[in-house]
């Protein structure tokens, strides 16, 4: 019987907001992705890449300014910086882990081009935080400075928001579904890929970051995932959260999840898209189960033990 397929996105927490925390994160990362592994799941690693873009174009538009600087990046070639960038640091702590326990695995990243609607309405609203958060007093002198859109990040602080339309569909798909079926670990779409329009033939990158947790519903529903696996930093989603009548969820289906969020139950920006994207996996997929749990608890969730599993 064929392994089943598991399309793992992974959250902030896994990669941190600096190079030197991401090298440092990444390989407590590793581990419980590669125990799924070694039991037996065929894995598609997917994650974001709000504060590295973030980064990546503040540093060079900062640097644009000074003589002797190096040019403006724009946002698609930003989100590949991104990919290679996260991706290599992934990959190369993948290795590591497979190479500890003597596992005959390859495992590789993907640059990855998402296409997106150029029509999207989400074009004309920003909505997608990036790169580092800010005091609002900061937050206002950037905003005047460089003219760009700031907001309140759930509770986090203040961060630039950019464009961030759906994804339609993922160029590279039948690419990585041939290195999964040949039993490679596959790193794709990374930062929900990067976001691309189809022009004469071929395709354009477009000034956008996708929500990585939309991407990889699209992903596991592309490739044939027997599970979405949403790793994040709670171990399970909760009503009432953060309240004194806080209540983990060890499963929901879509009209539970459906009324739950009418009421307002999981925050926008951060617990909403995940769910959003889990619902959108299995009613696309309705075989198909979505689970949201903790990087260090996935093996236990994959057992039954926690997380919240979201089913049709
Ligand atoms: N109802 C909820 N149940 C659980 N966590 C919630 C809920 N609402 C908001 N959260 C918060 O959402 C966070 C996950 O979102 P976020 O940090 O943006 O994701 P990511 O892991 O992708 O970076 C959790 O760590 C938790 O603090
Ligand atoms: N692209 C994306 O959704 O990144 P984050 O998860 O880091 O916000």
């Amino acid at each position: 019987m064929a392994n089943k397929r598991l399309v793992i996105a992974l959250g902030g927490n896994a990669l941190g907001n600096t190079p030197e925390e991401q090298l440092e994160l990444v390989h407590n990362t590793a581990a419980p992705i590669v125990d799924l592994i070694e039991e037996g799941f065929d894995v598609i690693v997917t994650h974001g890449n709000g504060p590295q873009v973030g980064m990546i174009k503040v540093a060079t538009d900062n640097s644009a300014t000074k003589v002797g600087g190096t040019p403006s990046i724009p946002f698609p070639e930003c989100g590949a910086m991104s990919q290679g960038y996260i991706g290599y640091h992934l990959q190369q702590a993948m290795q590591r882990e497979f190479a500890r326990r003597g596992m005959d695995k390859a495992c590789a990243s993907i640059v990855t081009q998402t296409v997106v609607d150029a029509a999207d309405p989400a074009f004309q609203d920003p909505t997608k935080p990036v790169g580092a958060f800010f005091t609002e007093e900061e937050a206002a002198k950037l905003m005047e400075e460089t003219g760009n859109k700031y907001v309140e990040d759930s509770g986090r602080g203040w961060r630039w928001v950019v464009a961030s339309p759906a994804p339609v569909r993922i160029v590279e798909l039948p690419l990585i579904n041939n290195l999964v079926d040949a039993g490679m670990c596959v790193i794709s779409t990374g930062g929900g890929g990067i976001p691309v329009v189809e022009e004469d033939g071929g395709y354009k990158g477009v000034p956008a970051v996708i929500d990585k947790d939309r991407s990889a519903a699209l992903l596991a529903g592309e490739a044939k995932a027997d599970m979405l696996v949403i790793l994040t930093a709670v171990d399970r989603v909760c009503i009432n959260f953060n309240k004194p009548d806080q209540e983990e969820l060890a499963s929901m289906t879509v009209a539970e999840a459906e009324k739950y969020m009418e009421e307002g139950q999981f925050a926008k920006g951060s617990m909403l898209p995940k769910v959003e994207a889990c619902l959108s996996f299995v009613k696309a997929n309705p075989e198909g189960k979505a689970l949201i749990t903790s990087l260090e608890r996935a093996k236990e969730a994959l057992a039954g033990e926690t997380g919240t599993v979201i089913t049709a």
